[in-house]
C-alpha cells in the first residue's frame, strides 16, 4: 500500500501541500493542497483578490510560502530559488509585460534561445544566421507557429498589446519547460486576439504541463482538463470543465446567490 502511494505521488508533475500565505495580519491562503499530472492542463479560477497570482508567485519561487510545501517531480522545491526552478523547467510568464521593449522580436527570441543553446557567451556581438544556423532555425520555427514570422524585425514596444502578450508566451515555450505557468494570457485582449491565443495553446505539445490563471471562461473551458476553483483562502472546488460548468455554487462565487 505504501509503495503504490508512493507511485503515485511521484507521478505528479507538481504537488502544493498546505500552502498559506499572510501579508501582515491578513491571510490570503489558508491552506492549499492539489497535485497536478504530467502534461495535465490546469486551470486557477475564482473572484478578483482570491489569490490565484500569490498561488503562482508561491509555486514559481518569486514569493515564500508562510507555510506548507511545493514538490516538482516528487523533490520538494520549497526553498529552492526561482532561477533554479526554471533551470529545472519550471517557467511561468507574467501579467505584465516584460519584454525588451527596444529589441526586435527576433533578438528577444535569440537572447532567450542563447541560454537554452549555450551560447551566454556571444550575447554582446553581433550574430548572423550563417554562424548560427541552429539557433536561427529554432527561432525561425517559434515564430511561424506563434505566427509571428512577419512581426520578426519589429521593434516589441511598436506591437499591439495582445502581440506583445504573444510573443510572452513564445519566450515562455522557448525554453522548453516541463511546467509553465501562465498568468492571465488573453487579459486586455480582443475577442479575436483571445480566440487566436486559445487555438495556440491548445496546439501545444500535450506532454507539457500546463497552470494557467485565466478569467476568460471560454478560455478556460476550451483548454483545461481540470480546474481549481479559489474562494476565501482556499481550493473550494476541483474538478473537470463539465463538473465546475454544472455547479451552481461556482456561479454564485462570481454572481451572487441572486445571479448578475
Ligand atoms: N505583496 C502584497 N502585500 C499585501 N497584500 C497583497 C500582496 N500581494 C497580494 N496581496 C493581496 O492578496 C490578495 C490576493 O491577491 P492576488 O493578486 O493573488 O489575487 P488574484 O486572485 O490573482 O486576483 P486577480 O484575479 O484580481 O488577479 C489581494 O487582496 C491582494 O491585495
Amino acid at each position: 500500500m505504501r509503495n503504490e502511494e508512493h507511485s503515485i505521488v511521484a507521478d505528479h508533475a507538481l504537488r502544493v501541500e498546505g500552502i498559506g500565505k499572510r501579508f501582515g495580519g491578513l491571510e490570503i491562503l489558508k491552506d492549499i493542497t492539489f497535485a497536478v499530472q504530467p502534461g495535465e492542463r490546469r486551470a486557477f479560477i475564482g473572484p478578483n483578490g482570491a489569490g490565484k497570482s500569490t498561488l503562482f508567485n508561491m509555486i514559481a519561487g518569486d514569493l515564500a510560502a508562510s507555510s506548507g510545501d511545493i514538490y516538482y517531480f516528487n523533490e520538494n522545491i520549497s526553498r529552492v530559488p526561482n532561477h533554479q526552478r526554471v533551470r529545472k523547467g519550471m517557467v511561468r510568464t507574467f501579467q505584465k509585460s516584460n519584454l525588451l521593449q527596444e529589441l526586435t522580436v527576433l533578438d528577444n527570441l535569440l537572447l532567450v534561445l542563447q541560454v537554452k543553446f549555450g551560447l551566454h557567451h556571444v550575447w554582446f556581438r553581433k550574430r548572423t544566421a550563417q554562424q548560427f544556423p541552429e539557433l536561427y532555425s529554432r527561432a525561425e520555427q517559434l515564430l511561424d507557429t506563434w505566427g509571428l514570422a512577419d512581426r520578426k524585425d519589429t521593434v516589441v514596444k511598436k506591437l499591439s498589446y495582445g502581440e506583445q502578450r504573444q510573443v510572452e508566451i513564445m519566450l515562455g515555450i522557448a525554453t522548453e519547460p516541463k511546467v509553465l505557468l501562465l498568468d492571465e494570457p488573453t487579459a486586455g485582449m480582443s475577442n479575436t486576439e483571445t480566440q487566436h491565443i486559445l487555438k495556440l495553446l491548445q496546439n501545444m505539445p500535450r506532454d507539457l504541463t500546463l497552470l494557467i490563471i485565466e478569467h476568460d471562461m471560454e478560455v478556460v473551458f476550451g483548454l483545461a482538463d481540470r480546474i481549481s476553483v479559489l474562494y476565501n483562502g482556499n481550493i473550494f472546488l476541483e474538478g473537470d470543465p463539465q463538473m465546475i460548468k454544472t455547479d451552481l455554487r461556482v456561479y454564485e462565487i462570481y454572481f451572487g446567490k441572486e445571479g448578475a
